[in-house]
């Protein structure tokens, strides 16, 4: 069986790619970072270490990469592919879809199998939304074939994997802990499972118990702790006003998902602590800007922290810690983030008020609006006296 995984960075080399060899798949990454897709190639292997006491150390072999800037060799790739996964970033979707979709006319012209395209980014709906991508390069009557052939389940990811700093360019640390959730409900009848991947009828409630536990909390103790001075995240966990940000947001989220999923509420509280735990990892050092990464798509509305604010907002509870975090995130100024600059320049030449509302959709009158901008005039306040 052969997957190609499209990104060779950490959670691809760390997660996907390691629980697909384990599970028996020949894996082809594709990757536009030449210096992996030739580490890849030539040694076949690399080595993932678990970020605990132990620090055992997982060997995958057999892998190998494909160049992501090659246009033949992606098509062909997922022309012969069983499986397709992608962990790329989901601004990049649009920069895959090209290929995977000359990869599936490939199919449908030798009468291929049918193929699964999970896309493991931490958005809702990835493979949805890479699925609409590849449709529109596809012709109407291709696009009736391609619909029988490739289906685009969508999925939840969680293991924390952060920026790697070794000599080795394919070793990889990561935490023990890993999720990986798969929407049965859009898979071709009869397919085969993935050990290590749980399958759900509905996985709506488990991206968003994800998106806004893990990755809510993950963003509020980065933008926060960058306020504060830290650089990782584990530092700013160390802080008991930053930790008590964190569990402040998660409260938040916390009511909206047991009011909107019914999930029990002891059980949800394990599950903030857990994850809190994962975030205090002494094991790991995942810098802040990594986590508070691309704040305009953080901000965006269905991202994790407008979609649970306002879902807050209309199950009557202020979402005020979220407003708070939503604020810090607008001061997130960072020079390497490209998003991060773009937003301080819109910021500096429009206002707050329109770059809040360009970013984040709510209207000027919402409520949320005018927490969002309160936090923001007490956080600059703050930061001038
Ligand atoms: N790191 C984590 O803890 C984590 C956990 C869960 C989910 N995710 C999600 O996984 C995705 C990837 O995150 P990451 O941390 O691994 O990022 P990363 O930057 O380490 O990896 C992304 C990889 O994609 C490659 N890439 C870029 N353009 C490409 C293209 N056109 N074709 C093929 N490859 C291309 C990059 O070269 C890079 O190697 C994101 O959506 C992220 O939100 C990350
Ligand atoms: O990858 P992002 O930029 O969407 O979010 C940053 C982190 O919160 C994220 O990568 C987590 O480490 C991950 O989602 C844990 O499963």
């Amino acid at each position: 069986m052969k997957a190609v995984h499209f990104g060779a960075g950490n959670i691809g080399r760390g997660f996907i790619g390691l629980l697909l060899s384990q599970a028996g798949y020949e894996v082809v990454f594709s990757d536009v970072n030449q210096t992996l897709v030739s580490a890849l190639r030539e040694r076949g292997e690399y080595v993932v270490t678990l970020a605990d006491d132990e620090k055992k150390q997982l060997h995958v072999r057999g892998v190998t990469a494909i160049d992501g800037t090659d246009p033949d060799a992606v098509a062909a790739a997922v022309a012969e592919a069983d499986l397709v996964t992608t962990a790329v970033g989901v601004n990049i979707l649009k920069h895959i879809a090209p290929g995977i979709a000359r990869g599936i006319e490939k199919r449908i012209a030798a009468s291929g199998g049918k193929l699964h395209v999970i896309a493991c980014e931490n958005t809702i709906g990835g493979s949805t939304q890479l699925k609409e991508q590849v449709f529109s390069h596809l012709d109407e009557a291709s696009k009736a074939k391609a619909a029988e052939l490739a289906a685009f389940p969508d999925a939840a990811v969680d293991r924390i994997v952060p920026i790697q700093h070794h000599d080795d360019p394919l070793a990889v640390t990561v935490e023990p802990f890993y999720e990986w959730v798969v929407d049965s409900s859009s898979m071709f009848p009869g397919y085969k499972p993935i050990e290590g991947v749980h399958y759900v009828h509905d996985l709506i409630p488990y991206i968003e118990r994800k998106l806004f536990t893990v990755n809510t909390g993950h963003c509020a103790a980065a933008y926060i702790g960058r306020l504060k001075g830290y650089e990782t995240i584990q530092q700013a966990m160390g802080d008991d006003e930053v930790a008590g940000e964190v569990r402040g947001v998660l409260s938040e989220t916390g009511k909206v998902l047991v009011e909107r999923y019914g999930f029990d509420r002891a059980e949800h509280e394990r599950y903030i602590d857990k994850i809190i735990g994962r975030f205090r990892n002494p094991h790991l050092t995942d810098e802040v800007t990594r986590v508070g990464r691309s704040p305009i798509r953080k901000l965006s509305p269905n991202d994790r922290l407008v979609k649970p604010a306002l879902q807050a907002y209309e199950l009557g509870i202020e979402p005020d810690r979220l407003a708070k975090v939503m604020a810090a995130a607008l001061l997130f100024d960072v020079p390497e983030d490209p998003e991060a600059v773009q937003l301080q320049q819109d910021i500096a030449s429009g206002g707050i008020e329109a770059a809040v509302e360009k970013y984040t959709s709510i209207p000027r009158e919402h409520p949320v609006f005018r927490l969002v901008i309160g936090h923001y005039e007490r956080q600059i306040a703050a930061s001038r006296a």
